[in-house]
């Protein structure tokens, strides 16, 4: 279980933008979470995904608390957890080609995987891994990023909207990458998502987080 409670977390002093909140990601499901927007869903997947840390309460990984956020934290509680966001352009460097960004958690923890095996999950082929992002579209940079997510083999993966900018085809295809983690790996997903009809098919159950920031 991937467990947030008592959250409280924010960006200004004074004003939270999560006050309280608690969720637990078990494994092997999707959980869906959504809410008005600017209610605090990338926050707390930020702080779910140990890079953004709360100002208090307390975020734990099958029972243990977390050691640290974002470079601080423990090596084997940073491959545990994947993430991924809405933008794809953003979170990757321009001069990396999608073999080297694939392979970035490898190379970062020193651990062994294969980045073709990676590439073949998420569909994206050897002449594609050769390119550059501005060579690629938005959803081939997408899977990328999904594949750099999944390097570590995490237990939890956190899609923050990660389908937001893509066609039907191209979400459904990364849906099915996603559900094929959950069904072979046992992968908690956390699946962040304005659309409503995409969460009521993929994920067992919807949690809401409101603009009060009122504990989930
Ligand atoms: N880096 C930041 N610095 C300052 N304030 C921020 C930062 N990121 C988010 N916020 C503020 O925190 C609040 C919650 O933002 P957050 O992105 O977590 O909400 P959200 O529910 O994911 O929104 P959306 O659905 O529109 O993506 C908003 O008021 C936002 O302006």
């Amino acid at each position: 279980m991937l467990s947030a409670t008592g959250v409280v977390a924010g960006y200004r002093r004074g004003e939270p933008v999560l006050d309280g909140v608690g969720l637990d990601l078990p494994t092997g499901a999707v959980v869906g979470l959504a809410g008005p927007s600017g209610c605090g869903k990338s926050t707390l997947a930020r702080v779910l995904g140990l890079l953004h840390e709360p100002w208090s309460g307390q975020v734990s990984i099958d029972g243990e608390p977390v050691g640290g956020y974002r470079h601080a934290t423990p090596k084997a509680q940073r491959a545990a957890i994947g993430i991924v966001f809405q933008h794809p352009r953003p979170a990757v460097d321009p001069r990396f080609t999608l073999r080297d960004i694939v392979a970035e958690p490898l190379r970062a923890t020193g651990t062994t995987g294969d980045v073709d095996e990676l590439a073949d999950e998420v569909g994206l082929t050897a002449e594609l891994l050769s390119r550059r992002p501005h060579e690629v579209s938005d959803g081939q940079l997408q899977r990328a990023c999904l594949a750099r997510a999944l390097a570590l083999r995490p237990r939890y993966l956190i899609c923050d909207e990660m389908t937001a900018m893509l066609d039907a085809s191209t979400t459904a295809a990364l849906v099915q990458v996603v559900d094929r983690q959950v069904h072979e790996r046992g992968t908690g997903v956390l699946a962040i998502s304005h659309d409503e009809d995409l969460l009521a098919h993929w994920a067992v159950h919807v949690v809401r987080l409101d603009g009060s920031s009122a504990a989930v």
